[in-house]
């Protein structure tokens, strides 16, 4: 990492009183929308204000080491979780210049078709017109990324195969590729998910990521170390004149002016930001004189808008906030992949495996050194690159009972009671596709992660949670409550999705690993027995946190119309995985990259009017 950039400031002093444009989070989105700007309106200023700080930390380039590090991330502690045993869990999302994208596991996956067409389905009118579909977004996808096949000895070797027409052909700054290592286990797995009659795709990024897929990380292919919005969208581009980036600062709301004309009550003219570290920092007021554009992720999004008194109105009043604009769904309908794993001893396991490399002194070393040389061998692997991805027809037998019993529920049974009535009949088209979507034999329910052990997320949850401000204290971290397993019918979905590894561990193909199951071993039999093991087990969070400023029509509970604007408030963008309204059956980082690639588009436009 070499910060080129004679524009990042540390602080205020540094900055001009007025830009353009301000960004409000640096991090996937953030860098991305910043880039697209700042190349697009040469004359024109960017301002993004980043809470994180530039790090060179060689660590977070090395693809192995994807265990994020508590210095670059936000920790938060969960409210209690009501369906999962009252535990608390630790909310972790990026705090550093890149955000997510600097310390998630490169798992470079796509949704499916019907996952992304389910988007404009739920929010209604005119939003699939609008490019909010699969068709919409995949020209986005494409563009964000430039995928390098891998060589013809590598695809051979480890059955890699892909569809550049399908999918890839952009140039965009993220670079993705599949690596030159793959653990010889694995082809096992993908063998004995296949003997279960999940066949393998020759593409998932297409738009069918269901079945046994392969899919890149998101990596350099000279060098092998991650590519995320910092190598992809700034580090090329921060000595342009007109981009300045402020780290270790926060946004803590919006500068806002009654709407002299048209459909909004309020414009965004700028933010009020502090340091992050400097106790009794002073709040300092930066205007914009074009557009306002919230990036800060789905858990902090919410805040910047609530605490602007942008929001529901119980939330803000709680938290003696006046209400500029009611906005109910501003940190409502968050939702993330639930996981859990079970524990398999391979008495029998292929060696090398991957714990071979930290039981074996020597393999790491060699490990250590071919990497360094060659760029190759184990040190290249991410989070991984093959998952079966189901669809709950391919599960179970008891598939069309839980549709019928999810038929039979009125959309407000397991909501809060809070809930205001636009974002119960937001939720309840969601309903309607969700039985789509739980019917399909296109989109996946569960994704098993290929080498990762028996690990297993949820990707189709009916349960919704919420990010709403501390009302003690609205600038502290907000309170998030995940709220998974409130709706009953998921904590039975789950039972079929985690039932499956006792059959995929006595395929023939599986069984030559010599399978001895440890966790939760054979005192759990029944679903009544899986369901309660389940609670005690899950952990509500896959690192996926999406649609608190969602995407739809106020009457839906949306946040967010067609081109992103905030209804009611002009000069107002949302940018981030918040504006997600139904989470895709996918690791999350590519959908932000392709839907930040459509907003810079839109934004652009919208400034050349
Ligand atoms: C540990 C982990 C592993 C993951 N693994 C994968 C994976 O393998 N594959 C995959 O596809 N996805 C993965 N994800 C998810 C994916 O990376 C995210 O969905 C995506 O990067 C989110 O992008 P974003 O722009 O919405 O938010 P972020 O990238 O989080 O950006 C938000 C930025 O805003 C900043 N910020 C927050 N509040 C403020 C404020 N008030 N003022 C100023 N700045 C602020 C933050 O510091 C951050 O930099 C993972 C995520 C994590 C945390």
């Amino acid at each position: 990492h070499i910060p080129r950039g004679v524009n990042i400031k540390r602080h205020i002093t540094e900055l001009e009183s007025h830009y353009d444009y301000i960004i409000a989070g640096g991090g996937t989105s953030g860098l991305t929308v910043a880039d697209r700007l700042t190349a697009a309106f040469p004359s024109r200023s960017v301002l993004v204000v980043e809470y994180g700080q530039l790090v060179n930390d060689t660590a977070i380039l090395q693809p192995a080491a994807t265990v994020p590090n508590p210095r670059y991330a936000f920790q938060i502690l969960s409210q209690k979780e009501p369906g999962l045993n009252n535990r608390s869990f630790t909310v972790t999302v990026g705090k550093i210049v890149g955000g997510c994208s600097a310390i998630n596991a490169q798992m470079f996956d796509r949704g499916s078709a019907a996952d992304y067409d389910a988007w404009g389905d739920v929010a209604g009118e005119g939003y699939r017109e609008a490019g909010w579909s699969w068709a919409g977004l995949l020209p986005y996808f494409k563009k964000s990324t430039t995928f390098t096949p891998p060589t013809k000895d590598v695809a051979e070797k480890y059955d890699y195969t892909y569809d550049m027409d399908a999918a890839w052909g952009g140039d965009g700054g993220i670079q993705a590729v599949y690596p030159p290592f793959q653990w010889p286990g694995e082809k096992i797995i993908r063998h004995a998910w296949n003997e279960l009659g999940v066949p393998t795709q020759k593409e998932g990024s297409g738009g069918d990521a269901f079945g046994v897929i392969w899919f890149p990380s998101s990596q350099d292919a000279q060098t092998q170390t991650r590519s995320y919005a910092r190598t992809g969208h700034y580090d090329n581009v921060a000595n342009r004149s007109n981009y300045h980036l402020l780290v270790g600062h926060a946004v803590n709301d919006l500068v806002l002016a009654e709407a002299s004309s048209g459909e909004e009550q309020w414009e965004a003219r700028g933010v009020r930001i502090q340091a992050v570290d400097g106790k009794n920092a002073s709040v300092i007021t930066i205007t914009s004189d074009q557009e306002v554009i919230l990036a800060a992720g789905a858990v902090h999004t919410p805040g910047i808008l609530q605490r602007s008194g942008i929001g529901p109105k119980d939330v803000l009043g709680a938290a003696n906030i006046p209400v500029r604009l009611e906005l109910p769904g501003v940190g409502q309908n968050f939702q993330d992949h639930a996981m859990t794993n079970l524990f398999y001893n391979l008495t029998t396991n292929i060696e090398p495996n991957q714990m071979s490399l930290f039981m074996n002194r020597t393999l790491m070393e060699q490990a250590r050194r071919e990497y360094a040389q060659n760029k190759t061998g184990p040190f290249t692997l991410s989070g991984g690159n093959s998952g079966a991805f189901l669809p709950l027809s391919t599960l179970s037998n008891n598939s069309q009972a839980i549709i019928n019993a999810l038929k039979a529920q009125s959309p407000s049974s397991y909501l809060s009671n809070t809930t205001h009535p636009t974002v119960l009949e937001g939720y309840s088209h969601q309903l309607e596709a969700m039985k789509d979507l739980l019917s399909s034999n296109e989109a996946a329910v569960f994704e098993y992660p290929i080498g990762a052990g028996a690990m297993v997320a949820f990707l189709k949850p009916l349960s919704r949670g919420t990010v709403n401000i501390n009302p003690a204290n609205p600038t502290a971290e907000p309170l998030v409550s995940y709220r998974t397993f409130t709706n009953p019918l998921d904590v039975k979905l789950y039972t079929e999705g985690v039932k499956i590894f006792r059959r995929l561990y006595t395929t023939p193909s599986a069984k030559t690993l010599g399978p001895v199951e440890l966790t939760p071993g054979a005192a759990v039999q029944t679903d009544a027995e899986w369901e309660t093991w389940l609670k005690r087990s899950v952990s509500p969070s896959f690192y996926h946190p999406v649609g608190t400023t969602a995407l739809g029509p106020k009457s839906r509970g949306g946040v967010v119309g067609p081109e992103l604007k905030v209804h009611g408030v002009g000069n107002l963008r949302v940018v981030d995985a918040g504006i997600m309204p139904l989470i895709p059956g996918t690791h999350t980082s590519s959908t932000v990259y392709a839907v930040a690639e459509k907003a810079a588009d839109l934004i652009v436009k919208d400034g050349r009017d």
